[in-house]
């Protein structure tokens, strides 16, 4: 088959699923072949971005050469091989970051220490302190509160951006972003991998996802899955066929899906395999707090899993 007869293949198979993303312009393609050619066209096609759809091309090339010996339009690349990782689950990994529950639960995202206490002491199992300031004496003043915040509760506290700051106070993880990832030096990744924390990373695509597991970290984070108004995102929202494919690629890891996500819709998401959910409006933008996030485990408990 030729480059433009399978990205008609891949089209006719996958085009139901992805409705709703535009196409993107595709290009520059890297190689001849027409697999990795068709599929990546198609991809762009289906409205990934360019370095997701060329994530999507080579691995549509390794399906049919190393995995099936044959193009398989059906064959939507689904195993962390296809995608060049090492070896899964990552936790056995000599470089893996401090293991973290692979349901992490339901997991509130924070403005302040307060809100911390209060996510906590409702019973929600993981917090994250998301406190933006440049002032490092705020900074650690805010993890210091968010710490004894949590005392006396089961919550794991996360924290978000301030990595030093979470090491030295004793958190029981950090988050980073992609973008707070690349500002790390390898002796720095080793420097907080080494202090036992668990590292959870933000991912918004296939790149994305084969940037975080190339430091093994402990949980990944998966979205925006819905529109936010949170947070102003680089790439639109994933959307649950997406989130479905991704948490299926990367089953080895604790996951966590965040964006958009409310009562009603935390079953949807919950459905895809992953083993958290990430709220900010719908625990600290609700009118009842502590019944939002009664209603939200609630939910948790009852949604049927992948
Ligand atoms: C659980 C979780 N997922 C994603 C994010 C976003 O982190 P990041 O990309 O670093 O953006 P900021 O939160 O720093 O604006 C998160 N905080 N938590
Ligand atoms: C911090 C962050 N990262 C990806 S989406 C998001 C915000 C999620 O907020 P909400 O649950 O209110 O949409
Ligand atoms: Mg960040």
């Amino acid at each position: 088959m030729n480059a433009q007869e399978i990205q008609t293949a891949i089209l006719a198979a996958h085009r139901g699923r992805f409705d709703g993303h535009p196409p993107v312009a595709v290009g520059p393609f890297h190689d001849e072949d027409p697999v990795y050619r068709g599929a990546k066209a198609a991809c762009a096609a289906l409205g990934f971005i360019e370095v997701d759809a060329e994530c999507l091309g080579r691995a549509w090339q390794a399906v049919t050469q190393r995995r099936l010996g044959r193009f398989d339009a059906s064959a939507w690349p689904d195993s962390p091989a296809d995608f060049g990782l090492r070896d899964f689950p990552p936790q056995s990994r000599e470089d893996a970051f401090a293991p973290c529950p692979v349901a992490l639960g339901l997991y509130a995202v924070l403005p302040d220490a307060e809100w911390v206490g209060r996510a906590a002491r409702a019973g929600i199992p993981t917090v994250q302190l998301r406190f933006k300031s440049d002032d490092a004496a705020a900074v650690a003043r805010e993890i210091d509160a968010a710490i004894a915040a949590v005392r006396g509760t089961d919550a794991l506290l996360f924290i978000n951006d301030h990595w030093r700051q979470a090491i030295a106070a004793g958190a029981y993880g950090v988050h980073l972003g992609q973008e707070d990832l690349d500002a790390l030096t390898a002796d720095e990744v080793q420097e907080l991998r080494a202090s036992g924390l668990r590292l959870g990373v933000s991912t918004h695509g296939y790149a994305e996802m084969v940037r975080a597991d190339a430091v093994s970290p402990s949980y990944l984070a998966l979205g925006a899955v819905f529109p936010t108004t949170l947070k102003k995102m680089a790439t639109a929202p994933q959307g649950l066929a997406r989130l479905h494919d991704y948490a299926r690629l990367m089953r080895g890891y604790p996951l966590v899906a965040i964006g958009g996500i409310d009562a009603d819709r935390l079953p949807q998401a919950l459905a895809s395999g992953v083993g958290s959910i990430a709220v900010v409006r719908a625990f600290v933008g609700a009118d009842d707090p502590e019944a939002a996030a009664r209603l939200l485990m609630a939910r948790m408990r009852e949604a049927p899993r992948a």
